[in-house]
């Protein structure tokens, strides 16, 4: 029987401490409160992180990092891209040797221009091959609610890919292989962004044609820097890219969707900031991703304009008219 440990106890980590243990996986749920730890014992409920969702018994909850990884062989990261860093830093000592790390995270860091993978395997010191990456369309409160969905599981190393798949198949996840971890995680860091500028557009009052127009030309250039950085294109084709492009732009449950829809509706960042209580990647991912972009030169005009309007004030639209009025090309 596998031992899984899940380190973050928000709403992803929380659906995934369930799909784990429903899969035949004994799991430790790591959550950096206690309040939040003892009460999911308590009760089995993460009131905070998914309302009214029981896990099952075999997930067990605790705040102690050391007890968690205890014997894990598979260990899942679900933190806020931005602190794994510094999280890391502190929990890389006690990963047990040889164990899978797979990232659950859907962020570019900060700085560096890193993806979560590339974080871990230089903060954990360990071998690409023992890290894993699992990207999808996949909005946790509708895997809670056991809704069907599948995702992908990407790595280089084919044995650990294929356990990652099997620990997490479920008669409502479907999950199939890939390896292309770059592309995996591309798709799911931009994303994020294009559907900040999609609920932009949504508070605006714009139709679909709008919509549609910013998820095509959002994945265009999602693929322009996958590309750039050695994915494969049709990565962006499946459910890592377009799928959950799709997912979270469409869905009214995306915390990146309500962010843009703040700001759209003429909210300052830091108002935006104070109604989302959860976290909303392509806020900060945002300035990493166009940083990679002009690195790669790479051209991402609907990041770079939702980079303006989040981190330099630049009203909504704005944004849309200088978007509209780019030279003309080929698509
Ligand atoms: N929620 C989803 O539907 C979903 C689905 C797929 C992937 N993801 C990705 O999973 C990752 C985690 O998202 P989430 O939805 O669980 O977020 P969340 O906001 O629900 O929870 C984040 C968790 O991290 C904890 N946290 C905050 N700061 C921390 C720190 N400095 N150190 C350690 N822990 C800290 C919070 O207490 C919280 O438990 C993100 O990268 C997100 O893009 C989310
Ligand atoms: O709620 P969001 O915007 O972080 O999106 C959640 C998932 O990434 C959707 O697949």
């Amino acid at each position: 029987m596998t031992r899984a440990a899940v380190l973050g106890a928000g709403a992803w980590g929380t659906a995934f401490a369930k799909i784990l243990a429903e899969a035949g996986s004994d799991v430790t749920l790591w959550a950096r409160r206690e309040s939040v730890a003892a009460a999911i014992r308590a009760d089995g409920i993460n009131e905070t992180a998914l309302p009214g969702v029981k896990l099952p018994d075999r997930v067990s909850a605790t705040s102690d990092l050391v007890a968690a990884l205890d014997g894990a062989g598979l260990v899942f990261l679900a933190v806020p891209s931005q602190t794994l860093r510094g999280n890391l830093a502190d929990w890389a000592v006690h990963l047990p040797a040889d164990s899978t790390l797979i990232s659950l995270m859907k962020g570019i860091e900060l700085g560096t221009t890193k993806r979560m993978s590339q974080v871990i395997v230089e903060t954990a010191g360990v071998d690409p091959d023992r890290v894993v990456v699992v990207s999808g369309p996949n909005l946790a409160p509708e895997v809670a609610a056991e809704q069907p969905a599948a995702t992908v599981v990407a790595g280089t190393d084919e044995a650990r890919t294929q356990q990652v798949q099997q620990a997490i198949a479920l008669p409502y996840v479907r999950p199939y292989t890939s390896d292309d971890v770059i592309g995996c995680e591309l798709g799911g860091a931009v994303k994020n962004v294009i559907a900040l500028a999609y609920g932009m557009a949504t508070a605006m009052g714009m139709g679909d044609n709008t919509k549609a127009s910013l998820i095509t030309r959002g994945l265009a250039e999602t693929a322009r820097l996958g590309v750039a950085l050695g994915a494969d294109p049709m990565t962006f084709a499946g459910l890592a890219g377009l799928g959950d492009l799709v997912a979270t732009c469409s869905s009214p449950l995306s915390r990146n969707r309500t962010f843009g829809e703040h700001l759209g509706r003429g909210e300052s960042l830091e108002q935006a900031q104070r109604a989302a209580r959860q976290t909303a990647e392509g806020v900060k991912s945002c300035l990493a991703i166009r940083d990679l972009a002009r690195a790669h030169g790479v051209e991402m005009p609907i990041t770079e304009q939702v980079e303006r309007v989040c981190h330099e004030g630049v009203d909504p639209r704005v944004a849309v008219k200088l978007l509209m009025g780019r030279e003309m090309k080929p698509e």
